[in-house]
This record gives C-alpha cells, structure tokens and sequence, in this order.
C-alpha cells in the first residue's frame, strides 16, 4: 500500500462522507503529498495522519497542506511540521500583508513604495560593496564562473560573465563548448575561457562515458576556486551536454559553491529538482517562460497573477532551501521565507540579453553578501539576513538602474552592451569608487 494510500485511510476513519471537499493528489517525485482543503479541521485530520503514518514508517518526503488562501502547513523531509502559528509563517504573511499596504498606500499615491524599497537595497548595496584597498589582492572582490554557450548561442554567457567583471568582480571565467569558445575569446580578452564541454554530434556513443569523465575533470580542477557559478546561459538543450553539466552541479553541490540557474540551467533544473532540492546556496533566475514550467512542475497548475506572492512563496517552500528570483514588470525574489519585490524603474526596451546581465549580477552580490556575513559573523542560516535574497535585490536594482540609464541615453536602439556598458556608473551613483567604505 503507498503512503498516500495509508494516509487516505487513515483519514477516512468512520465517517467517509467527511471527505466532501477534499482535493488530493499524489506526486510523481519523492512521494509528495499535496493536500488542499478549504475545511481547517480535514487539514489537521491530515497532518495528524501523516504524522501517524510516518511513526508506523511511511516517509513522504514534503508534504504541503493548503488550507484556503490565508493558512498553510508544510512538512519538511525531518517531519517539522510549520503550522500557520509558526514564526515562518507569520512572517511570510506579514510580508503579503505589508506588499499590500504599499500596493494600497501607492494606489492613494502617498508615497512611492518602490522609492523606498529601491533606497533599502541601495543602502545594501553599498554596505556589502567591498572597498577599493590596495591592501586586496586578486580575487578577494570574486571569481566567477558561467557554464555556458554552445553553437547557437555564444551572447549570453557573455553577457553574464562581462557583467560580473564590470560590477567589480576580479576574475570571469566561461565554460562552453568547443565551437564557441573561440567566438567568446574574440569578444573579449577580459575573460578566461575553457571550451571544454562538447555536444552530442560530436561525440560517438562508445566515447560518451569518458568525454563525460573529462569534461567533468576539467571542471573539477577549478571547481573549489569559485565563490559561484552560473549555470546556463546560452547553454542550449543537447542531453549530452545537458548530462554532463547535471554532474558538475552536483560537484558543486557537494563542494558548497553556490549556484545561479538562469535560461537552459532552469530548463535542466526543472527535470531534476533535486539537483537544488534543499539547497540554500542555489539562486533561480526564471522569466515568463521558465517560471511557467517551474510551477507546472513543482506545484502541478498554472502561473496565477492575482496570488503571485503566496505562490511564489509556496514554490520556494516546495523547492526548501534555493531562492528564486521571479523576473519581470516587477522582480519578486523569495527564499520561501522572505519576501522581496523590486521594481525601481528600468528600460521599456526587452531586448534579449537581460535576463543574462541579471545572472552575471546576482553572482557577485550574493559572493559579496556572503563573504560580508562571514566577515561580521552573521547566523548565514537567519533568512532575513540570506545572502542569496539579498544578493538577487542588489543584482535586480542595479540592472534595472543600469537599463533606465541606458534607455535614457539610447532609446529605442537600446541594447544589451549599451546596458552593461551602464552597469559601472549605476553603481557609482550608489557607491562611488573614492567613498572608501568597508
Ligand atoms: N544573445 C544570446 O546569445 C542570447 C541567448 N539567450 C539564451 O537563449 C536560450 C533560450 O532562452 P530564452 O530566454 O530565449 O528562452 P525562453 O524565453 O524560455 O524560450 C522562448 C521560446 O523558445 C523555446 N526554446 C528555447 N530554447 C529552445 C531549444 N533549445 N529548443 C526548442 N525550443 C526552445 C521555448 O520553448 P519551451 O521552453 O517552452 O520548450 C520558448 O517557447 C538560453 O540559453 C538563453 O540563455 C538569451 O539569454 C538571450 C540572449
Ligand atoms: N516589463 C518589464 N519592465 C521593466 N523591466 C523588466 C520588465 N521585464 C523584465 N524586466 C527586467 O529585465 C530583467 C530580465 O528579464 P527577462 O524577462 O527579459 O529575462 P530573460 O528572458 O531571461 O532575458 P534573456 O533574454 O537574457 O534570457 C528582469 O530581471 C527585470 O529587471
Ligand atoms: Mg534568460
């Protein structure tokens, strides 16, 4: 009998009418168990029952209760159950509830909510920035890595790694296929680029395993280096190559380097959530498109605008642990437990490239959060403080701050190079050069 099967009957009990309103499913992976009810006591005839079932040896292993719009129980793989009381919970309502009142506040135009939450990040910005000190040697500001570019695409791992070295980072360092390799140099001698990944045409069936074997050597010699990697821009779908980056996400994993997932990464992430399951090093980037297939996948219906914040909410609490940044109009980031919207002014032009600008961002302010946290000894595991939210605020500000200054110079022929070419100053309107601060 399968565990729902169990927790079914265990609910059931005498009175089988009871379960009049009961919608109950169970998921593919790892035995997950959703439960939505609209009866507060059928809820916690549920979560009793799976506590029953996991004493007698069941182990489902997250399950998520919603009971109506404004409570919700969740069930970590440790059997913690966080009732509605509980302080995340709470604050995750706190949070919807204060994202309300600025939406209200901003509808009787008092005050600009988006002015103050922009000043906020900035204020963060600038604290966490490190300083221009002779003291520093190369790469104590951060040494990133994109995996990333493929016949098709060879723009937008450029476009992150480029971007981290112009927001202050020392070193860049791109990981593509062979073919593009030569293209990325040729766009800049700035970064450090190991055409080492290979795509399926080029690889006979008998050689999979140990080109895959190299590849994953060659990643592995540099891999403890990096402060964080980006995953997936302008990687492209081969399975192959797809394959073998799933293993240099789990090397990273294993060696605690966090990671960025944008653009082919998410669609990588998606089919294999345990890769980031649990993992609070991990960031998601996704757009429109990605985010559709995230919560189709995750939480099994449809994007819904109109509870855009508690399901964001829930999709992190589902993935337990990464953070996600929800790109678009507005940015909203959430770690399951904290709340963040940005949306200070940025460009009406959506050339492509942005998404890639943002990734390449994301990288290094969340290396600079952490590496402020462990300077000051902050609890890393105080989400209020989570250096990956944090570090996705600092990267949507400053691109959105970057694309308005560009718009405003260029236009309608405003591109991505003309946007990475604002990053710089955006970020010495926030925290100039000279300022010296630690
Ligand atoms: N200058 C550059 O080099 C730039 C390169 N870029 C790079 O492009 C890659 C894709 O990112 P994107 O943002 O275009 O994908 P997105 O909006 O999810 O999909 C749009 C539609 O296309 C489809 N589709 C996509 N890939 C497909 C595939 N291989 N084969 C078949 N279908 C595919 C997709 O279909 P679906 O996902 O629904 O299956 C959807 O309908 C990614 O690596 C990104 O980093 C960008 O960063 C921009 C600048
Ligand atoms: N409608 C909008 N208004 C203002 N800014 C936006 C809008 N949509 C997106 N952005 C900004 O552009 C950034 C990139 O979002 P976008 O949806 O273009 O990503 P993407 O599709 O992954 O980009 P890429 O082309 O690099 O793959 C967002 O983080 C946001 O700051
Ligand atoms: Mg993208």
């Amino acid at each position: 009998m399968t565990e729902t099967s169990k927790i079914r009957n265990h609910m059931l009990g005498r009175d089988e009418e009871d379960m009049g309103d009961l919608e109950f499913e169970e998921r593919g992976m790892r035995s997950k168990i959703l439960f939505k009810s609209y009866n507060f006591e059928l809820s916690l005839r549920f979560i009793f029952a799976c506590f029953w079932v996991r004493l007698k040896g069941g182990n489902p292993s997250h399950t998520l209760v919603k009971h109506d719009m404004n409570s919700q129980f969740f069930l970590d793989s440790a059997n913690n159950c966080m009732l509605a009381s509980s302080p995340i919970i709470r604050r995750q309502q706190l949070l919807i509830r204060s994202l309300c009142r600025y939406q209200n506040r901003n509808h009787m135009a008092e005050t600009k909510p988006e002015d103050a939450i922009a000043a906020d990040a900035e204020q963060f910005i600038r604290r966490i920035t490190p300083s221009l000190d002779p003291n520093r040697h190369k790469g104590q500001a951060g040494k990133i890595a994109v995996i990333g570019g493929c016949r098709e695409y060879t723009g937008a791992p450029y476009f992150a790694a480029i971007s981290a070295l112009k927001i202050g980072a020392d070193l860049s360092h791109v990981f593509c296929t062979k073919d593009a390799g030569t293209v990325i140099k040729s766009y800049s001698p700035e970064l450090i680029v190991h055409p080492v990944l290979e795509e399926s045409y080029s690889v006979r069936d008998d050689e999979k395993v140990s080109v895959s074997r190299t590849v994953l050597a060659e990643v592995a010699k540099w891999m403890e280096r990096f402060d964080c990697i980006v995953v997936g821009p302008g990687l492209g779908r081969d399975p192959f190559l797809l394959d073998c980056v799933r293993e240099i996400m789990k090397l990273a994993r294993e060696s605690s380097v966090p990671l960025v997932i944008d653009g082919d990464g998410l669609f990588l992430v998606t089919d294999n959530l345990d890769l980031v399951r649990g993992y609070p090093l991990a960031v998601l980037t996704p757009n429109v498109n990605e985010y559709k297939r995230l919560i189709q996948k995750v939480l099994d219906c449809e994007v819904n605008d109109q509870e855009a914040v508690q399901q964001l909410l829930s999709l992190a609490s589902w993935i337990d642990g990464p953070t996600i940044l929800r790109k678009g109009k507005g940015d909203l980031i959430s770690d399951g437990d904290a709340f963040v919207l940005v949306n200070n002014d940025g460009s009406p032009r959506r050339c492509g490239g942005q998404g890639d600008i943002l990734s390449g961002s994301v990288a290094v302010f969340s290396s600079w959060a952490r590496q402020k946290a462990s300077a000051l000894n902050e609890d890393p595991s105080n989400s209020v403080q989570n250096p990956m939210v944090l570090g996705c605020m600092a990267g949507a500000v400053l691109l959105r701050k970057a694309a308005a200054l560009a718009f405003a110079n260029k236009k309608r022929a405003t591109l991505t190079t003309d946007i990475i070419e604002c990053l710089g100053m955006s970020l010495e309107k926030i925290c100039p050069a000279s300022s010296g601060q630690t």
